[in-house]
C-alpha cells in the first residue's frame, strides 16, 4: 500500500498510462530486448543467482521444522543430521549463500539495466533529434522529454526490480503452496476457503484507493501548475500587485487537494482495519484449526510452525502481485511509446560525424521555382502559393512583407526543414532533393531572430558553428563579429558561462555571438532573420557592422523587419499572403505607386520621425 501516497506529488508515476498485456504488445516490445543482448552473459548469471536466492528462501521453514523435531527427540528427516547444532549451522550457511547471491544478483541486474538503458536513451535521443521538423511541431517539448526521463526510467525500474520480484514471488508462491499442500492438505483447504473473500475485498478497496489517489495527484499537479505559472510570470504578478490573488488561487487549489486526500483517508483507514482483521484473523484461524488438529493427534507443532511460515510466504507473494502487474503494464506502455520514436523515419543524418561531412560544395546560387508549400501539421493552409525567385552566388536578397506572409517559411525551406509539395528548390542549379541533406545544411548558416545560447561557456557557444575550431579561430571570429571586446570585459573572458545557469547576455550581445558562430562556419549561404525588437543605436551599429563583415562574399538571404537595413540589397522581394507581390531594388520599389514596399517604407519612416 506504500504506493498510494496521497500528497506525494509523484505526478510522473501517476501519469504513465498502462498498456494492455497481450501477445501482440509483448511481441512488439520484445524489439527492445536487443538492448540487453550485449550484456547477455551478466544477465544470465544474475538470473541464475535470482533463482538460487529464491529457491534457498523456501528451505528455511522446512529446516526450522526439522530442527524443532530433532529438539523434541524425533529423528531428522530429509537426510539432515540428528543435531540441532548442525542443522543451525546448515541454516546459517544457506542464509549466508542467499545473502551473498542476492548481493551479486542486484549488482548484476543494476549494471545490465543501467548500461542497456543508457544505450537505449542514447539511441532514442539521437533518433529524436534527427526526426524531421514536422515531428516537433506536433508535440510538446515536455512530452518528448518525458519519453526520455519518465518512460525510460519506468522500463529500467521494471527490469531491475519488478522483473526480479515477479520471478522471486512466483517461485515463493508456487513453492510455498506446494509445501503447504505437502504439510497439510486439510489446513490448505481451510486456508483457501477464506482466501477469495480477502482477495475480493482487497481488489475493491485497492481500485477505490487508486482512483482517489489519482485524482489527488491530478489536483496536486494542478496546484503545482499555478506555482509554475506564477513564478514564470513573476514580473507580471508583481507589476499588477496580484500577489494576494495568486496566493488565493493556490490556497483554493490546495484545499481541494486536502479534501480529496481526506476522502481517501476514509477508504485507507477502513482498508487498513479490514486487512489487519483479515490478516490476523487468517493467522488466528489457521492456528486455531491447526491446534485442533494437533490436539486430535493428526498434526504436530513443528509442522504447524512450518505451515505458518509457508503461508506467510504465500500471503506476501500474493500481496505484491497487483503492484507488480501494474508496474509491468506501465513499462509495456512506456516501451510502446519509446518504440514509436525508434520506429519513426528520421532525416538522413548519421551519428558518425565523418559521414556528415560535405561531399558536394556549392557556390551559393539559389532558386525557387513555383514552390507551393503547406506545413504538414496544417495541410489545409497553403503558406507559399507558387514562389519563384533566383539568387546569384554572392548576392544580397531581402524578403519583406507583413507578419505571417511566409518569410521565415522560405528560410526553413532553404534549410530543407520540410519537403515542398510542388515546384523545385535548387542550389547551383541542382535540385535540393538530389543533394545530401548534410551538404545543404553544412553550407548554410542562420543568424536567427532570437538567439538561444546553450548552457556552457561563450567559447563553446561560438564553437557550435565549427566543433573542431581552434581557440585562435574562435577569437578571430569573435573579433570580426564585434564580440571580442564585450567578452573580454567579463572576468572570465571566453570561459564565462552563459545560458540558463550563467551570465545573461543582452539581445545585441547574443546576436554577435550568433554572428561569430556563423563566421566560424564560413557558409556559402547565409540566412539572417533580423531581430524584430530594436537594439539601442550603439548596439545596432556594432551588430550591423558585424553583419556586413559576415555577408561579405556570400549569398545572403535577409528576412528584414526594418527596411533601413536593406537599402543596399541587390534585390528586395515583397511577399504578400504567400505570393511575391513586388521584386526589385529599393530605388525601383519605392517608385511603385500604391505598392506594398512603398507603403511599408512610408509607415516606418513615419514611425521613425515621430
Ligand atoms: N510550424 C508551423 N506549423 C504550421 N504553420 C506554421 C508554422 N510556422 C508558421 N506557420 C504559418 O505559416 C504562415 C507563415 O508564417 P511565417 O513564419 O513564414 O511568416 P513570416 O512572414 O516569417 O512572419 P513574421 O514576420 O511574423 O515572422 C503563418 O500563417 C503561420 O501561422
Amino acid at each position: 500500500m506504500a504506493r498510494n501516497r496521497f500528497n506525494s506529488g509523484s505526478k510522473q508515476e501517476a501519469e504513465l498510462p498502462k498498456a494492455k498485456l497481450n501477445k501482440e504488445t509483448l511481441n512488439k516490445i520484445s524489439a527492445l530486448l536487443k538492448y540487453l543482448k550485449p550484456y547477455k552473459g551478466k544477465f544470465i548469471i544474475g538470473f541464475v543467482f535470482l533463482l538460487l536466492s529464491s529457491l534457498t528462501g523456501l528451505l528455511f521453514p522446512g529446516l526450522i521444522k526439522v530442527m524443532l523435531e530433532v529438539a523434541q527427540g524425533n529423528p531428522a528427516e530429509y537426510g539432515l543430521p540428528n543435531s540441532v547444532k548442525l542443522i543451525g549451522i546448515i541454516a546459517f550457511s544457506i542464509l549466508f549463500v542467499q545473502s551473498f547471491v542476492s548481493f551479486f544478483r542486484i549488482k548484476l541486474f543494476v549494471e545490465v539495466t543501467e548500461k542497456a538503458l543508457a544505450d537505449l536513451r542514447r539511441d532514442t535521443y539521437f533518433k529524436m533529434i534527427t526526426l524531421p521538423m514536422n515531428f516537433f511541431s506536433n508535440r510538446r517539448v515536455g512530452e518528448l522529454n518525458s519519453r526520455l526521463s519518465a518512460d525510460l526510467s519506468q522500463i529500467q525500474d521494471t527490469i531491475t526490480t519488478s522483473f526480479a520480484e515477479i520471478i522471486r514471488q512466483t517461485i515463493l508462491l508456487i513453492g510455498g503452496i506446494s509445501f503447504l499442500i505437502y504439510t497439510s492438505v486439510q489446513l490448505t483447504l481451510f486456508n483457501l476457503s477464506i482466501l477469495p473473500i480477502i482477495i475480493g475485498c482487497g481488489v475493491f478497496f485497492g481500485k477505490k484507493l487508486r482512483l482517489i489517489s489519482r485524482s489527488a495527484q491530478d489536483q496536486l499537479a494542478e496546484s503545482n501548475t499555478i506555482v509554475e505559472e506564477t513564478l514564470q510570470g513573476i514580473n507580471n504578478v508583481k507589476a499588477f500587485v496580484n500577489e494576494s490573488y495568486e496566493a488565493g488561487r493556490y490556497d483554493k487549489s490546495l484545499r481541494q487537494v486536502v479534501k480529496i486526500a481526506l476522502r481517501g483517508a476514509t477508504y485507507r483507514g477502513s482498508f487498513a482495519s479490514f486487512i489487519i482483521f483479515c490478516l490476523f484473523g487468517a493467522i488466528l484461524g489457521v492456528m486455531w484449526y491447526g491446534a485442533y488438529l494437533v490436539q486430535q493427534g493428526s498434526f504436530d507443532i513443528s509442522s504447524l510452525l512450518a505451515y505458518m511460515l509457508y503461508s506467510l510466504f504465500v500471503g506476501a507473494a500474493m500481496g505484491t502481485f497487483p503492484d507488480l502487474y501494474a508496474n509491468i503494464q506501465k513499462a509495456v506502455g512506456a516501451s510502446e511509446r519509446v518504440l514509436e520514436i525508434l520506429e519513426e523515419k528520421t532525416e538522413d543524418i548519421s551519428i558518425d560525424p565523418e559521414k556528415n561531412k560535405t561531399k558536394h560544395f556549392i557556390k551559393g546560387s539559389l532558386s525557387f521555382k513555383g514552390v507551393v508549400f503547406a506545413y504538414p501539421s496544417r495541410k489545409e493552409i497553403t503558406v507559399l502559393k507558387g514562389i519563384s525567385f533566383d539568387v546569384e552566388a554572392g548576392q544580397k536578397v531581402a524578403f519583406v512583407g507583413s507578419s505571417g506572409a511566409g518569410k521565415s517559411t522560405i528560410a526553413g525551406l532553404i534549410l530543407k526543414f520540410y519537403d515542398i509539395q510542388k515546384g523545385e528548390i535548387t542550389f547551383d542549379g541542382i535540385n535540393a532533393n538530389d543533394l545530401a541533406l548534410t551538404d545543404i545544411r553544412n553550407q548554410i548558416a542562420i543568424v536567427p531572430q532570437d538567439v538561444i545560447l546553450f548552457g556552457g561557456t561563450i567559447l563553446e557557444n561560438i564553437a557550435y558553428g565549427k566543433l573542431n575550431a581552434t581557440k585562435e579561430e574562435i577569437i578571430k571570429a569573435a573579433e570580426q563579429a564585434n564580440a571580442h571586446n564585450f567578452i573580454m570585459s567579463f572576468p572570465e573572458g571566453y570561459d564565462t558561462v552563459v545560458g540558463e545557469r550563467g551570465v545573461k547576455l543582452s539581445g545585441g550581445q547574443r546576436q554577435r555571438i550568433a554572428i561569430a558562430r556563423a563566421l566560424l562556419k564560413d557558409p556559402a549561404i547565409l540566412i539572417l532573420d533580423e531581430a524584430t525588437s530594436s537594439l539601442d543605436s550603439e548596439s545596432e551599429r556594432l551588430v550591423q557592422e558585424a553583419l556586413e563583415t559576415l555577408m561579405k562574399g556570400r549569398t545572403s538571404i535577409i528576412i528584414a523587419h526594418r527596411l533601413s537595413t536593406i537599402r543596399e540589397a541587390d534585390k528586395i522581394i515583397v511577399l504578400d499572403k504567400g505570393k511575391i507581390a513586388e521584386e526589385g531594388k529599393h530605388s525601383e520599389l519605392i517608385q511603385i505607386d500604391e505598392g506594398i514596399y512603398k507603403h511599408l517604407s512610408n509607415l516606418q519612416f513615419e514611425i521613425q520621425s515621430t
